[in-house]
């Protein structure tokens, strides 16, 4: 055997990364089974995540990504294919994984504090416990002056983070984010990375967010995965090589530049596809 393939592929002193979730094989037809008109929506996926890593998925409109993060989350079953999460086969949504959804999805008559206390109650948690995380996920988000304000008392960004709040609460080990800051300005957009960031380093989740900001994947990210045109498979994965201190002054580094460079590069021609024109 040569040197080369006994090698062992990390150095002793760095750990080898650990799978967190992996999807294999994975296909969601909408309509399959039924005798009417079937849409084949996503895959076949293969993705493994590590433990702890900031994986970005992009894609052109339509392409399956909310179908993907929602087979990762157990609201919907695959047609075909396997997915775990810390080495089990998900059915539902696993305990340790939460989800942020674009829209604001905070209840328009509760304040915040309650917003936040929400899932907890529901999960029978004793109040001193839902006290002590509440507090600290009102105070981690920046909403400590507001948390008896309701949420129409509140701009989008502040509502947005209530609900990563009412997500951070659950204390998930994977977090899940179909385009949380879709229908923010941009500034607003770019400060609301920085706390994502901030959540990510402190939590120590694993994290996966769906955007269409290919600037935000770019800067938020460890690796970005690119994907083709519905059905989405994914034709590119792009390593950022970021420090994990890392905030949004990056998006004037030159390396910034090339990563969404190379995001656009591929997404371009897959997005005319779908739009139906030639590239
Ligand atoms: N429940 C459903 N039943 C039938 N078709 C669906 C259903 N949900 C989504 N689709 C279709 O599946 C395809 C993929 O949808 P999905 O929302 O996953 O894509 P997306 O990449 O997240 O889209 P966007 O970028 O517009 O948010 C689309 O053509 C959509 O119309």
């Amino acid at each position: 055997m040569s040197r080369a393939a006994v090698a062992p592929k990390y150095p002793s002193a760095m750990p080898a990364p650990e799978v967190h979730a992996r999807l294999t094989g994975v296909t969601r037809i909408y309509g399959a089974g039924t005798s009417g008109t079937k849409l084949h929506a996503l895959g076949p996926v293969d993705l493994t995540l590590e433990r702890g890593e900031f994986f970005s998925v992009v894609g052109p409109s339509g392409c399956g990504k909310s179908t993907l993060l929602d087979v990762l989350a157990g609201l919907a079953v695959p047609t075909d294919g396997t997915v775990e999460f810390e080495g089990k086969a998900i059915r539902g949504v696993p305990d340790g994984v939460g989800v942020v959804f674009q829209e604001d999805a905070s209840f328009a008559w509760l304040t915040v504090r309650d917003n936040v206390a929400f899932g907890l109650r529901r999960a029978g948690v004793d109040a001193a416990e839902i006290a002590r995380r509440v507090d600290y996920a009102i105070g981690f988000m920046g909403l400590r002056d507001f948390a008896n304000a309701y949420p129409s008392q509140l701009s989008g960004g502040m509502r947005q983070r209530v609900c990563i709040a009412r997500t951070l609460v659950l204390q998930p080990r994977l977090i899940l984010l179909d385009e949380p800051f879709g229908a923010l300005d941009q500034q607003t957009r770019l400060l609301m990375g920085d706390e994502l960031l901030r959540l990510w380093r402190e939590t120590g989740a694993t994290v996966l967010l769906i955007t269409h900001a290919l600037d935000e994947a770019a800067m938020l990210s460890d690796r970005v995965g690119v994907m083709s045109a519905r059905p989405g498979v994914f034709i590119d994965f792009v390593a950022t090589g970021w420090p994990r201190e890392r905030d949004s002054r990056i998006v004037s580094d030159a390396h910034f530049g090339a990563i969404t460079a190379r995001l656009w590069e591929k997404l371009r021609a897959e997005s005319l596809k779908s739009l139906g024109s030639a590239p």
